[in-house]
């Protein structure tokens, strides 16, 4: 193996040898000097730390298998390079070697990135710079590549930590950070982040579209002066605008590197809580001009501008290494704003140290080995160059001003996050109230179901029925008022009608009377006023009918007048009780006229069962008759009347022709509880021993002279013989009586004792008959008679419900006044009822 050649001889290149004319490399290494007590003094503190990145061999990917031969061995140990030449070999020590070929992006950052920027994390300050030739691997390290991220995003992760999101919410908020991004090129510094028309932009050799874009900034003091910065706490919005950043810096195609990058970059991330602050710095390419073969004065002036950084930083660390009272800071922008990273006690500075395993870059490992190593013997201590005091303090002021503006900032955004959570409390404390307010309707409403849902309490219903109770109380006076009312009403009407009635009935009573004066006027005339006896009997009549008329007994009278002239007959029918009363009226055979009467006994019976036919009676007068004896016509029909009258009542039905049938049969038999006594005249002449006796009661003002009923004795009987047979008829004795002798003018009683003695001949003869005899009776006691009451109202309606036979009476002949026509010919009965 070749020995290994001095590291005179490989640093022996032309771009250091004036370097080495004036720092000698036994100085460079021992630039710290020993002063007294120094054994006693901590070991030096070594600001830079140096690490080699070993990419991949360019030829990796066109020859997968081939053995490409490699200049560049990594050492046992690690931390030791060594390059191999033609002559032989040079170790280089570093704090830290890595190929890409064993340690991805991510394996790098771990093992000598991530603990740098914990370091930031608590408030430290450190700057990463990628030092190397073109195409050696600095902007893939840094920026990284489509498979992975760089050195950039992955720091700005760990420092802004990473998000946590649930349900598309954060749940983790990371550290504030305070981004700016500048570019320098051609010796002038750009902000990236800046979208204004720059009026300094240098366009020389590059597109102006993007240089025109840019904004040129001034520096102040070690820091650049009005530096646009991107500030949050969330790592994927600030990735994100330095991925846009990315793109914007110029590159240009070089023999060396199909994208070289022509420009510095600086990645300044502040961490205003802590004070802690980190600067990425990926610098241009550090070829020579011819190396990067550019071509002609302009380009050529170019790369020289471009390594006027790359120079300038050189010089700096080796003033520094070599312990020089004046570092070159001011020689270029890049060492102006790298001045803190070199001279803050509490920055550190990691250069990584990219190089190319291929051949060919040899020269170019070997000067940034030489240059690493250089920067790895600076040491903090005596020998750290006086500071230029006013330039501190403005670079303090500078950067106390940039703090309290980031710490503005973050106060504010905390401010602004404040007011937006108080937002979200108070509505969801107005959420939480409307909730509350449906949770206790709810509640009443279920209370409410609930207190239906119970069985009701005895006082409940109880009250309930009270209640019910008073509301049908209330129900039942208001119909029980409205009742009375209508009866009151119906009480005054019927009032009125019934006076209307007895007016009527009164003016037919008047009527009446007149008539009776004309037929007893006709009577007498008819007699030729002789008789002394007819005197007496009209006498008589008038008297009755006047006590009858004027009588106010409660005593129901009905009569029917007997209008043979004109071969009508009426019949007529009185019932004491308003609902058996049988009325009929109807157009009869000429020959034929009837009397009926009936007296219906119990007026408060309603039952038509239980009314009781007191006595009922036909009369038929033929027109033979008639004609052969108008006068005894004549008689007869006053006898009818008196019969009305009360002596002589009991007419004997005279039917002639005994094929046709009686007038007012069909009447009498609808009329329920009705007996009909007929009389037979031909019987009568066919027994001549016997004599029909006609018994009756005396007509009193009390008594309407009752009809008790017909008896058949023998003509040598006598009083005492048909006192028996009335009695058995009568029942017993309650009823005791006395016989009048009805033609006594005195109506004078037959002592009983002299019953025996007198026979039954003498008593009166019925109806012009000479075997019919009357017996009137008187009673010893008052019979009790049970007439009616009725009111006029239900006869009205009775008599309103018939119908009428207008054949029955011609008007102009009736002797009855037009009103009782008019009734007459509504009804086919006439009535006159007296109470
Ligand atoms: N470790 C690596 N692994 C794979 N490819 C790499 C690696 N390093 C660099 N490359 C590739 O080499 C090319 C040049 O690399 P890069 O641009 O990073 O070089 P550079 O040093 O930044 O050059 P310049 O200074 O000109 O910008 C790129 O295409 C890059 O993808």
């Amino acid at each position: 193996m070749a020995p290994t050649p001095s590291s005179k001889s490989i640093l022996s290149t032309p771009s250091s040898k004036s370097h080495h004319s004036r720092t000698p490399s036994s100085k460079r290494l021992n630039f710290t000097k020993e002063t007294p007590g120094a054994a006693s003094a901590p070991p030096p503190e070594h600001p830079v730390e140096v690490i080699g990145r070993i990419r991949n061999h360019s030829e990796t990917k066109t020859k997968p298998n081939a053995v490409i031969p490699s200049s560049l061995q990594i050492n046992t140990d690690g931390k030791s390079l060594r390059v191999k030449t033609e002559i032989g070999y040079r170790n280089f020590s570093l704090d830290g070697v890595s190929s890409s070929e064993e340690d991805d992006l991510d394996g790098f950052y771990k093992k000598f990135v991530e603990a740098r920027i914990n370091g930031v994390k608590s408030g430290n300050k450190c700057t990463i710079m990628m030092y190397g030739p073109t195409g050696s691997g600095k902007s893939h390290t840094m920026f990284g590549c489509a498979k992975q991220q760089g050195i950039v995003y992955k720091s700005l992760r760990d420092i802004l930590g990473e998000e946590e999101e649930e349900n598309g919410e954060r749940l983790r908020v990371g550290t504030f950070v305070q981004v700016s991004v500048l570019e320098i090129y051609n010796e002038e510094i750009y902000d990236l982040l800046s979208s204004g028309i720059s009026g300094g932009g240098f366009t020389l050799g590059w597109p102006k579209s993007t240089s025109a874009s840019k904004v040129r900034l001034e520096v102040m003091g070690k820091k650049a002066k009005n530096a646009t910065f991107i500030s949050g706490n969330e790592a994927g919005k600030i990735l994100k605008e330095v991925q846009k950043v990315e793109k914007r810096r110029i590159v240009k195609s070089t023999l060396c590197n199909e994208r070289s990058s022509r420009s510095h970059c600086l990645i300044i991330v502040d961490v205003p809580t802590v004070g802690g602050q980190l600067m990425l710095v990926d610098m241009a390419g550090s070829e020579n001009i011819e190396q990067a073969g550019q071509i002609g004065l302009e380009a050529k002036m170019q790369t020289a501008k471009i390594n006027q950084g790359n120079t300038a930083l050189k010089r700096v660390v080796e003033s520094i290494a070599n312990g020089d009272s004046h570092v070159p800071f001011r020689d270029s922008k890049l060492t102006m704003l790298l001045q803190d990273s070199f001279e803050d006690d509490k920055s550190k500075i990691l250069m990584i140290l990219c190089a190319s395993p291929d051949m060919k870059e040899l020269h170019k490992t070997i000067a940034t080995l030489e240059y690493g190593a250089k920067a790895k013997c600076i040491v903090r201590g005596p020998h750290t160059p006086i500071k230029d005091k006013g330039a501190e303090d403005s670079s303090s002021a500078v950067i106390l001003g940039s703090r309290i503006a980031a710490l503005d900032q973050f106060i504010f955004k905390l401010q602004s996050e404040n007011k937006l959570k108080e937002k979200e409390r108070n509505e969801a404390k107005k959420e939480l109230k409307k909730k509350e307010e449906e949770v206790s309707i709810l509640r009443a409403k279920l209370a409410l179901v609930e207190e239906k849902g119970k069985e009701p309490s005895e006082e409940e219903i109880n009250s309930k029925v009270n209640e019910r109770t008073q509301m049908l109380k209330r129900e039942l006076e208001s119909k029980i008022q409205e009742c009375e009312k209508m009866a009151n009403e119906v009480v005054e009407m019927e009032r009125r009608k019934m006076e209307e009635r007895m007016f009527q009935q009164q003016q037919e009573v008047e009527m009446l009377r007149a008539r009776l004066e004309e037929v007893e006027s006709e009577l007498r005339l008819s007699r030729g006023c002789g008789s002394e006896s007819s005197e007496t009997e009209g006498g008589n009549f008038m008297k009755r009918f006047l006590e009858v008329s004027s009588d106010d007994s409660d005593m129901v009278k009905s009569m029917d007048l007997d209008r043979s002239i004109d071969l009508e007959t009426s019949v007529v029918t009185y019932g004491t009780n308003t609902n058996n009363f049988c009325e009929g009226r109807q157009s009869v055979t000429p020959n034929k006229a009837f009397l009926t009467t009936v007296y219906e006994e119990d007026e408060y019976e309603n039952d038509d069962e239980d009314k009781e036919v007191i006595e009922e009676k036909k009369m038929i007068v033929t027109p033979e008759i008639e004609s052969k004896d108008q006068s005894s016509s004549r008689e007869m029909r006053i006898q009818n009347i008196f019969t009305l009258c009360g002596n002589y009542r009991e007419l004997p039905q005279l039917d002639i022709n005994e094929n046709e049938p009686k007038l007012g049969e069909n009447e009498l038999q609808k009329s329920k509880g009705t007996t009909e006594i007929s009389i037979d005249l031909k019987e009568n002449h066919n027994t001549l021993d016997d004599v029909e006796v006609y018994v009756k009661w005396e007509a009193l003002k009390e008594n309407p002279g009752q009809f008790i009923t017909t008896l058949k004795v023998s003509k040598d009987s006598t009083l005492a013989d048909l006192r028996k047979l009335i009695e058995i008829h009568l029942g017993g004795d309650q009823n005791a009586f006395t016989f009048l002798v009805l033609g006594d003018p005195l109506g004078a009683p037959v002592p009983k004792e002299k019953e025996s003695a007198t026979s039954t001949m003498k008593l009166p003869i019925c109806n012009n008959q000479l075997r019919g005899r009357l017996a009137c009776l008187r009673p010893v006691k008052p019979i009790i008679l049970r007439l009616s009451h009725m009111p006029f109202s239900s006869l009205e309606n009775k008599m309103v419900a018939t119908t009428p036979d207008s054949n029955f009476t011609k008007k102009g002949d009736s002797c009855f006044s037009p009103m009782i026509d008019q009734q007459l010919s509504l009804t086919p009965f006439g009535n006159v009822r007296r109470y």
